[in-house]
């Protein structure tokens, strides 16, 4: 394999499930400080692809590396490399903003002062008169303000997001674009796969269409033309 200053670098993926191949030699490479949106249709291989990512499926062949790490062979080493949004990120509801910052920073091993979490959830765009309350209340677009000050202080280079705008009303879809650029000027790398054709044009710097688990297009922000990203997105092209 040649070297690589991909964060992300997928080559020749393929797995399969009981004999059927749902990603079938895939290739995706994902340059630092930069935002790949990765869209797919139901059943693309958007997820299998993330699960590889993190370490829990294996490759039937092709090479997979997050930040130079195998997660199939080092998945602990991987993930510590990466910080990963589900689409409704996993927080403690009974716990405040600051006390869940606090717990899950410990748990990942990094000792914090006070400040140092104000200062980050202040940088994600969380209201201060939310710091100190219970999560139960969180809409979808505060729990990331909060995953992604979390984050940001674990100084990982790879952020996989999963669904990250759906759900979300276009004002905090906005909202969300305009963080995930800030996390982008302090270096780290974006993976977000994701239905949202419009949300992927604005903030992504490079789009990927996966269709039964290859890509089947891939385009540069300089290049983005929205009829025929969604003329392949919606499986058009193929049946064309
Ligand atoms: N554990 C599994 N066992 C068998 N088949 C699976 C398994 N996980 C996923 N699949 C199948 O693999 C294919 C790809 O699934 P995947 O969840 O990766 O798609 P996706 O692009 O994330 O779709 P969606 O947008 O609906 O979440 C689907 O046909 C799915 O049914």
């Amino acid at each position: 394999m040649t070297s690589s200053t991909a964060v992300v670098d997928i080559r020749a993926l393929s797995v399969a499930f009981s004999g059927r191949p749902v990603l079938s030699e895939l290739d995706l490479q994902v340059e630092p400080g930069t935002i790949y949106a990765l869209l797919g249709g139901n059943g693309a291989g958007k997820s299998t692809t993330l699960s590889v990512l993190l370490g829990f499926l294996a490759p039937s062949s092709g090479t997979v590396r997050v930040a130079g790490i195998d997660p199939a062979a080092s998945p602990e080493q991987a993930r510590a490399r990466l910080a990963y949004l589900p689409e409704n990120v996993a927080l403690y509801d009974h716990l405040s903003a600051l006390e869940n910052a606090d717990y899950l920073l410990s748990l990942a091993g990094r000792r914090t002062d006070a400040a140092a979490i104000r200062d980050a959830l202040h940088a994600a765009g969380l209201q201060e008169s939310a710091w100190t309350q219970r999560l139960a209340g969180f809409s979808k677009g505060m729990r990331q303000k909060v995953a992604i000050a979390i984050a940001s202080m674990r100084e990982v280079p790879l952020l996989l997001l999963d669904e990250p705008t759906s759900g979300l009303d276009p004002g905090a879809s906005a909202d969300f674009h305009v963080l995930l650029e800030s996390v982008r000027a302090r270096g780290a790398t974006v993976l977000m796969v994701t239905h949202d054709l419009l949300g992927a044009v604005e903030v992504a710097d490079r789009i990927g269409v996966l269709d039964h688990g290859r890509i089947v297009h891939e385009v540069a922000r300089a290049q983005f033309d929205l009829p025929a990203l969604h003329a392949h997105f919606s499986g058009r092209v193929r049946a064309a």
